[in-house]
């Protein structure tokens, strides 16, 4: 996030958990229109997919995921027969809006070469769910796919009222 340089005292971090810099005599809360995620988010999202046919991809646990999961906010495990899998729901503005927010996340999956499952359901609820089909399980690659997807700038694209339909 480009929030301010580095030479800049951590005063901590607010209650959001995003880094507190002084700036002078102001406190210079991170703002939130330019960092979407954690600081945490921010170091997987700086990661790369590694391809999934690589033979060192192996599933992790899902304590392993539990943790992971803490770095990517939003985020929730799902588990689907045997296979465990990250999930997130957003409601969009409209069916049109959802589009454009599926072919966001196309891009990021074709860069990275790793692609999650996207469904664009009753209109207005996109619904993405990130696994490793390779190996039937997650991976790192999910986590960083999530995070990635976490550093959108969806301003404009959801919708301002509703539930999120999970
Ligand atoms: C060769 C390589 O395994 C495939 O091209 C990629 C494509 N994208 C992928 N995406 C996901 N989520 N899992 C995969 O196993 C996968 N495999």
């Amino acid at each position: 996030c480009p929030i301010v340089s580095k030479n800049l005292p951590l005063l901590g971090h607010g209650p959001s958990h995003y880094p507190m810099y002084a700036r002078k005599d102001k406190i210079k809360m991170a703002s939130r229109r330019w960092c979407h995620g954690s600081p945490d988010n921010q170091e997987l999202a700086k990661k790369s997919c590694v391809p999934c046919n690589s033979k060192d991809i192996y599933t992790m646990s899902e304590d392993s995921a539990k943790k992971l999961l803490e770095q990517v906010g939003g985020w929730e495990l799902a588990t689907e027969g045997d296979v465990l899998k990250l999930h997130r729901a957003w409601k969009v503005k409209n069916f049109v809006k959802g589009l454009e927010f599926l072919q966001l996340v196309a891009a990021i999956a074709e860069e990275e070469g790793h692609h999650p499952d996207l469904h664009l359901v009753s209109w207005n609820n996109v619904k993405i769910d990130v696994w490793t089909h390779s190996v039937r399980g997650l991976t790192d690659n999910d986590f960083i796919l999530a995070a990635k997807i976490n550093n959108l700038n969806l301003e404009g694209l959801l919708s301002k009222k509703g539930t999120v339909q999970k």
